[in-house]
């Protein structure tokens, strides 16, 4: 898998969105969206709530179909892969849920276990213990294996969830809101665990959030999405060095830290 990583053209997106159109019903959610994620880059979409961040990224992973225009992933067109590819390509992005999505009758070394027992079968006890220990390690977490998520913290939680999507080793990371309802040390400490997890594992990430601090700590870049499309993008400051009354009022309401 790294052969593959390295090979694949350095220039080539490894997200590619292009013209991108989404509605429910007459809601138009997302409207003429196109962004390019570069390996090794986090990039931060930010933007009010309801504003269709949710819809983009799990159009992204493939959980939801777009009306029109397309996005690649890894080379691979999203719409056009039957259920099986598409099986093959979600096990390349992790996804981590704004409610973690932990598996409460688990211990955390079971929750973790679950995807690799699930997926890579033909691993033995010794091989998914140390890749157990491996993403457990690196989110700093490896006191909590015999715990229930119900002992854990809202942030340990968040940082097991993120372990998880790790064990499968994605090249893709993608993050919902992953600093919600979070208190301002715990904020920076999943800031810099994204930071982390960009160098460590190699990944490449989209970061999708309404927290000003996590996306001046986490973007390479940044792009805001108003009314359904991207108005800007570039660095934080470069985002927010703005005269378009939105972006401003979106900076004043939202940099409260
Ligand atoms: N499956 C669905 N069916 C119908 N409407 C949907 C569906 N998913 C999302 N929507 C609508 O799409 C719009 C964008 O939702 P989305 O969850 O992407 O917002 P968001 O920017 O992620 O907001 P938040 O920050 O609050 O999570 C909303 O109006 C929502 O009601």
């Amino acid at each position: 898998m790294e052969n593959e990583r390295q090979n694949r053209g350095k220039d080539e997106p490894v997200i590619k969105i292009r013209d991108l159109y989404k509605s429910f019903g007459s809601n138009r959610v997302l409207k003429d969206v196109n962004l390019d994620v570069y390996k090794g880059e986090n990039v931060v979409v930010l933007g009010r709530s309801g504003t269709g961040k949710s819809v983009l990224i799990k159009i992204i992973a493939g959980l939801l179909t777009q009306d029109s225009g397309s996005v690649c992933v890894l080379g691979e067109d999203v719409s056009k892969l039957d259920d099986k590819e598409l099986l093959e390509l979600r096990l390349k992005i992790g996804f981590s849920f704004q409610n973690s999505a932990l598996y409460d009758s688990m211990t955390v070394r079971e929750n973790l276990e679950f995807p690799l027992v699930r997926n890579k079968k033909h691993l033995k006890r010794k091989e998914i213990d140390a890749s157990v220990e491996r993403v457990l390690t690196a989110v700093g977490l490896a006191q909590t294996i015999n715990q229930m998520p119900s002992e854990l913290s809202g942030g340990q939680r968040k940082r097991i969830g993120i372990a998880r999507t790790l064990i499968l080793n994605p090249e893709i990371m993608l993050y919902d809101e992953p600093t919600a309802g979070l208190d301002p040390i715990t904020c920076i400490e999943i800031n810099n665990l994204i930071n982390r997890v960009k160098e460590d594992f190699n990944t490449s990430s989209i970061i999708i959030t309404h927290d000003l601090t996590c996306a001046k700590a986490t973007g390479d870049r940044v792009a805001m999405l108003l009314e359904g499309t991207f108005a800007k993008e570039g660095t934080f400051d470069e985002v927010f060095d703005s005269n378009d009354g939105r972006i401003k009022s979106f900076y004043n309401y939202n940099f409260i830290k």
